[in-house]
């Protein structure tokens, strides 16, 4: 017991304190707040132990070695070294352990057997194990020498339960759903990791698990055969981490993000497109590194990332697809008409109207669009996709085609069709053609809510910014038809022209449908 708290309470990154409401706080990783927690409710009391003998080296928790050490100076003279850490390879550098009654007696083929068993069987119920051991260094020991780490005594093995946070199983399925490959990769041991990362259903029974030491024996070809399969990764380095992200971003072109808390994710976080740091368990040095800082440490979190980043993606894409429209009906309309008759249709004043519903008003409409959960079923873009798709592409050209056909038809049978004549004819048509146009954009701006799916009326009424584009493009357009005559080029008109342009307008909305239904290859 008396070398138990020596061990917990001074082999430790952590520390007890009392803090301003006069509590007990343990402060430290989840992994030595723990042990410390363990110390304490076994009776022992930090200060007393740390009065007691003087610490004289401490060499810090290093996630290659997977072990800490520190070096006492003993009340009665001599020196003393602690040890910590993974509990197979501290284990495998003890040769003597306590037994029951207190003694340190060497350690024999069965109790090793035992220990190993009681590893395996706490990690396989997903404990992380960590192996406390000393060893007796006698009187020779400078804080410049270095801990010896051989020939220690084995004080025990603890496990600690990190339980898996509650929404974790189901964002791990939602990411699988959406295209989203998730590993785990891990300091701890292979028989905990296999267990956590079966709980959350990242270790399937296809996939593997492999060892970070064995992982990195792997020649070059036997990485690539391997690599697709990982599932989890335990026991690795730093440098391990490293070496999974970068060679899934440059031999197998994927887009990767890796979250991590410690200093060991560094590395690995800096290599991936997306890094993710934990904003509240993180260290400065993986704070610094990642692109994103995740503020409540929490998985379910990352879906919502990806989810945000999809319809940012989603957003820019329906707008381009409607920009692209407006842009081309508008040149090709005005091109053609000034080669073939010598006037353009649309005047400076109107183009710059045209110009506000597609660029500001346009963006603000569509780019407001909140994200749905339809967006984590699809697959991600990866990092050859087009920006512009296939599937834009096809709205972009049907919807262009009909704009232009009937816009063409108006201005070469706009009069007789609408009987006009008299000195205003030429303002009358070209306000109709006006108005037509506008109003195939404000029937196109709610076609373009929606790329793939018909029904583009869904929740359009939530997006109150989309609401309100359209009602200010509507009425504003009403107000420089109607009574900005003068400074817009227009003529006011009828009722029934009214009807007939808008009516004209909406037919693109039928006609974005219909194009809807023609397939498309996935890109
Ligand atoms: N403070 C510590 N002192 C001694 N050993 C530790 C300490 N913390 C962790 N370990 C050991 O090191 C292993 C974890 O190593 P590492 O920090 O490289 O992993 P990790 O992937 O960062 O894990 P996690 O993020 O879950 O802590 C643990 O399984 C444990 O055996
Ligand atoms: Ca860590």
């Amino acid at each position: 017991m008396r070398i138990l708290f020596e061990s917990i309470f001074n082999n430790t990154g952590g520390e007890v304190v009392i803090n301003k409401e006069n509590k007990i706080e343990i402060l430290g990783s989840p992994t030595e707040t723990a042990l410390l927690e363990l110390g304490l409710l076994l009776g022992g009391n930090f200060k007393e132990e740390r009065e007691k003998s003087k610490i004289v080296k401490v060499e810090p928790f290093n996630s290659a070695k997977k072990r800490m050490g520190v070096v006492l100076e003993l009340p009665d003279g001599g020196f003393r070294a602690h040890c910590k850490g993974a509990s197979e390879i501290i284990l495998a550098a003890c040769d003597k352990f306590i037994d029951t009654n207190g003694e340190v007696v060497p350690l024999d083929e069965t109790t090793i057997n035992h220990l190993k068993n009681t590893i395996e069987q706490f990690a396989s119920e997903a404990l992380r194990t960590l192996c406390l051991a000393y060893i007796e260094i006698g009187s020779e020991f400078s804080a410049e020498s270095h801990i010896p780490f051989k020939g220690y005594t084995c004080i025990g093995v603890v496990g600690i339960k990190d339980p898996v946070r509650p929404g974790v199983k189901e964002s791990v399925a939602i990411c699988k759903s959406a295209g989203i490959v998730v590993r785990m990769v891990t300091g701890d041991n292979i028989t905990t990791a296999k267990a956590i990362a079966r709980e959350c259903g990242i270790l399937t029974d296809k996939g593997i698990a492999i060892e970070g030491p064995e992982f990195r024996e792997k020649s070059e070809e036997e990485l690539l055969e391997l690599i697709p399969r990982i599932q989890v990764m335990a026991r690795s380095s730093p440098l391990d981490k490293h070496t999974l992200v970068k060679h899934l971003r440059t031999k197998f072109g994927e887009v990767v993000a890796v979250t991590g808390d410690g200093t060991n994710d560094a590395p690995a976080l800096h290599e991936a497109d997306i890094g993710l740091a934990m904003g509240i368990a993180g260290t400065e040095v993986a704070k610094e590194s990642a692109d994103v800082i995740i503020l409540d440490d929490n998985f379910s979190t990352i879906v919502t990332v990806a989810k945000w980043g999809r319809s940012v993606y989603v957003n820019i894409q329906k707008f381009v697809q409607f920009q692209l429209t407006v842009n081309v009906v508008a040149l090709i309309v005005n091109f053609s008409s000034a080669c073939l008759t010598g006037n353009a249709p649309l005047t400076a004043v109107q183009l710059l109207w045209v110009n506000m519903i597609m660029d500001t008003l346009g963006a603000l409409a569509l780019a407001t669009e909140p994200p749905n959960d339809d967006l984590m079923k699809r697959s991600p873009v990866g990092r050859k996709g087009n920006f512009i798709s296939n599937v834009m592409w096809r709205n972009i050209l049907g919807q262009s085609i009909y704009q232009f056909v009937m816009i063409w038809y108006l201005q070469t049978r706009g009069k007789s069709i609408f009987h006009l004549d008299g000195p205003n004819s030429d303002l009358v048509l070209n306000t109709l053609i006006f108005n037509t146009f506008v109003f195939c954009q404000v029937f196109n701006e709610i076609s373009s809510r929606e790329m793939e799916k018909i029904n583009v009326f869904k929740g359009i009424l939530k997006n109150y910014v989309f609401v309100a584009v359209l009602t200010c493009t509507v009425l504003f357009q009403i107000v420089i038809v109607q009574l900005l005559s003068t400074f817009a080029s227009t003529y006011p008109l009828s009722w029934q022209q009214w009807f007939v342009t808008v009516f004209l307008g909406f037919i693109g909305m039928p006609i974005a449908a219909a194009l809807k239904m023609v397939p498309m290859g996935s890109n």
